[in-house]
Formats: C-alpha cells, structure tokens, sequence
C-alpha cells in the first residue's frame, strides 16, 4: 500500500473486488447474468484476496454484493480468510454484471471469428453499442428467475452496453453505498468486471472513449480512498497486489484472442 502522505485529505475507504476466475471465465464464455460458481483457481483467488486484506490491515466493516453466485462467493471465501465472516452484508441486482445480451452462453473466441475483431470489442468495450437483446425462451434468459421476481418487469435487461449498467448502478451508489461511506463505513464492494468498471469510470470520471481500455482483474483488492467529495485521493485507486493485477489485466484484455 501506498505511504501515508499519499492518502492525506483520505476521509472514506472503499474496497473493490471482481469475483475470482468463474468456470464459466476458465471456459472463455460470455456470462453477464448467468449465474455461474467460481472454478477452483476463482476460490484460490478469492481465498488470497481475504489474505491480501487481512495483510493490509484493511477491514471493511459492510459488504455490497450483486445477487449473482460467484460475487457472493468470493466475498465469502475472502471474508473468511480474513476473519471477518460476520460482516453485514447487502446485495443489490444493481452491482449484477452487464446483461450480455444474446451473447451469454457463447464462447468468445468463436463470436470473435464469427463477427470480426472490430465487432466483437464493440460489444466487449464500446460504452454504448448493446449486444443483440436474449429471448426470454433463451436457456441462458433471466426471464422468470425468482430472485429478480419484485424487480418492474421494465427494469428486467434482456441485454445491457456500458452505459445501461452505469445507469442502473448509479442509483444504488447513491442510497445504499454512499449513506455507508458517509457514516464512516469502511466498504467493500464484490461485483463484477464491468459493474465495476461502470463504478471505476464514476469515481475517476472516466470519459466513453479511455473507458474502453480498461480492464478489471479478478480477485485482487482495489483501494480507494476517497475524500470528503468522494474523489479518488490516488486517481485510480491502489491494487494490494500491483504486480499480478498488472498481468492479470492482460489476461482479460486479451480474451477472446
Ligand atoms: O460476463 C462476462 O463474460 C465476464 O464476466 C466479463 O466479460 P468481458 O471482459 O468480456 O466483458
């Protein structure tokens, strides 16, 4: 972690954390909201991330998670490694991943071949461009799932780009995040890679293009330290690992390759 000069003017802590490597990631799949587990590099990963907190001193004292499996695992896993199992915790469909659309289910690499590389970055990274929306017949549809059953059928994606999740994440930064770093919560979020690349862009007030280039790793602690207007100290945040999210972050921008 960085020295404490850095962190002066720090008034709140914010904890991000993509879920570990999920069996659906070791298989090159899209997944967006299928509700996937973690493969068993995912737990080690998640495990070292408790670890990585633990190390650090860090100790958030609530949880924000999505309501998708390898989210709530991994801050599981960690949590326990850092003996902090009994944390509260809240979960929101706003931290889901992005709905992929008509793509979950597909390998990468194949959509890839089959659509081109300008395509298929398009649908990964452009902050706009929607992947062609799932039908609800789709096996791979959230239509019908119980845990989105209170949610306004309107609110429901069948497919999401970028700008759709910084939407429907912003509210809940607002009412259920913020109100917590305000009363002085240190607050860890466990989500995905691009509810948390949504965030990311919130916080460091990332324009539509440079978003496009950046990638989340999975199960490495991202700090935030965030100052009385809630923004970032340290421009995008401090990883407790640099080193392996800086390979890591190749690993995911190159998916699909
Ligand atoms: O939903 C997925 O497939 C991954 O979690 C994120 O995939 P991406 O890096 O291709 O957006």
């Amino acid at each position: 972690m960085a020295n404490e000069d850095a962190n002066e003017g720090a008034a709140y802590t914010l904890i991000l954390l993509r879920h570990g490597e999920s069996e659906w990631n070791a298989k090159n799949l899209f997944t967006g909201w299928v509700d996937v587990d973690l493969s068993e590099k995912g737990r080690a990963e998640a495990e070292r991330g408790g670890q990585m907190l633990a190390e650090s001193g860090l100790l958030p004292d609530v949880l924000h998670t999505s309501v998708l499996r390898r989210a709530i695992r991994t801050a599981e896993i960690a949590l326990h490694r850092a003996d902090l199992h009994w944390l509260p915790v809240k979960r929101s469909w706003r931290l889901n991943e992005r709905h992929y659309g008509a793509l979950q289910g597909k390998d990468k690499a194949q959509i890839r071949g089959e659509f081109g590389d300008e395509q298929f970055m398009l649908w990964r990274r452009s902050y706009d461009v929607p992947p062609p929306p799932i039908a609800d017949e789709d096996e791979f549809s959230q239509f019908g799932d119980l845990r989105y059953a209170d949610l306004p059928p309107e609110l429901l994606p069948r497919t999401e780009c970028l700008k759709d999740v910084v939407g429907r994440m912003l509210p809940y930064w607002y009412d259920a995040i913020v109100p917590d770093l305000r009363s002085n919560k240190t607050v860890m979020v466990t989500a995905h890679g691009n509810s948390l690349r949504a965030l990311v862009k919130h916080l460091d007030k990332i324009d539509d293009e440079t978003i496009a280039g950046l990638n989340i790793p999975t199960g490495i602690p991202l700090v935030y330290r965030l100052d009385e207007d809630l923004l970032p100290v340290t421009p995008g945040g401090e990883y407790l690992d640099p080193e392996a999210a800086k390979s890591a972050i190749e690993a995911v921008k190159n998916q699909g390759r």
